[in-house]
């Protein structure tokens, strides 16, 4: 029998694809570490089965029409904002993500940020590379505790839930917000839920872990800054789209809040000119929430094994539930 087309729009290892190749015949975007162009997406996914693609590629409506045969879209990430769910429902194609196998890495990455910002450690190294570190003071790079301050967690799925049990472990209050209670996290954890309002107003860090959709667009924005504490940090880990990002600017900058660590931004990739960048009390990272080479190379086997279990009739391991 014809073996499914596969589609990938990034150069993957070798290895990743041999134990697959029995089943599944792979075409892929061959330039190391660069986004296939639109142009030669359309033209791809005209002939094939399914699409292994990255958070990069837009999967909208134009080519699903233009993708007639095309039955599963296997997503390398948790988050699927970048695809029309209901173009693809609309043409029954499957759509998967790769929940779990990333949880305690992007967990691990929104902690990182916060004490890099509330210890201020990458402010500290480049104090050193610069040559400035003449001699020990007592206020010399002096941060905020994190032990003992409060964790205002909004969003609280399987990542938000990894968080707070970091959080508990450095002695830290939770709190969180989220569209429905979380007895697991309120009986385990001791988290308190609070509505978002309430939750600016108390936490010391607040972390955004909420998938980026038409409610969620622009959830921080001017008011939600005005509300938090002005020695409040903020961590996005999740989607730039969730923030407004002139109003977190003239937040950081004005002083209505006290720092940030941003993983994620409105338009990615940025540069050095962006202006978040320019602020000292702000740490930007390249989207690498889930960037261990542990849990990438178990993403890439997901979207793999949800390929080849949708072909061969077992059906998708993780399907995006309303696709
Ligand atoms: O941002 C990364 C993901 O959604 O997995």
């Amino acid at each position: 029998m014809k073996k499914p087309i596969i589609y990938v729009t990034r150069k993957i290892p070798d290895e990743i694809l041999v134990p697959y190749q029995d089943s599944l015949d792979f075409r892929m975007w061959e330039e190391e570490d660069i986004p296939v162009p639109r142009d030669v997406l359309l033209e791809e996914v005209k002939e094939a089965d399914g699409v292994l693609c990255l958070l990069t590629e837009k999967m909208d409506r134009e080519l699903f029409e233009n993708a007639p045969q095309l039955r599963v879209v296997a997503n390398m990430a948790v988050g699927y904002d970048n695809i029309d769910l209901e173009a693809a429902q609309e043409r029954n194609v499957i759509v998967t993500n790769t929940p779990d196998v990333l949880t305690e890495t992007t967990a691990d990455l929104a902690f990182s940020l916060l004490t890099a910002t509330s210890r201020r450690i990458v402010e500290a190294n480049d104090y050193i590379r610069e040559g400035k570190w003449n001699h020990w003071s007592p206020y010399l790079m002096a941060g905020s505790d994190i032990h003992g301050k409060k964790v205002g967690i909004v969003g609280m799925g399987r990542i938000g839930e990894s968080i707070a049990r970091r959080a508990e472990g450095f002695g830290m209050p939770i709190m969180y917000h989220n569209r429905s209670r979380k007895p697991s996290a309120e009986n385990d954890l001791g988290a308190t839920y609070m509505d978002f309002d309430e939750l600016l107003r108390e936490a010391d860090f607040v972390v955004s872990v909420i998938p980026l959709t038409t409610e969620t667009r622009k959830l921080f924005n001017k008011d939600a800054f005005q509300k938090m504490k002005t020695s409040a940090i903020f961590i996005n880990v999740s989607r730039g789209g969730v923030v407004d990002e002139k109003a977190l600017y003239h937040a950081l900058n004005e002083n209505t809040i006290h720092a940030a660590g941003l993983d994620v931004f409105e338009e990615e990739p940025i540069d050095a000119n962006h202006p978040l960048v320019k602020l000292n009390n702000v740490v930007c990272l390249p989207h690498i929430g889930s960037a261990s080479v542990e849990t990438r190379t178990k993403m890439l086997h997901l979207c793999m094994d949800n390929l080849l279990a949708s072909f061969n009739g077992e059906g998708p391991i993780t399907p995006v539930k309303n696709s």
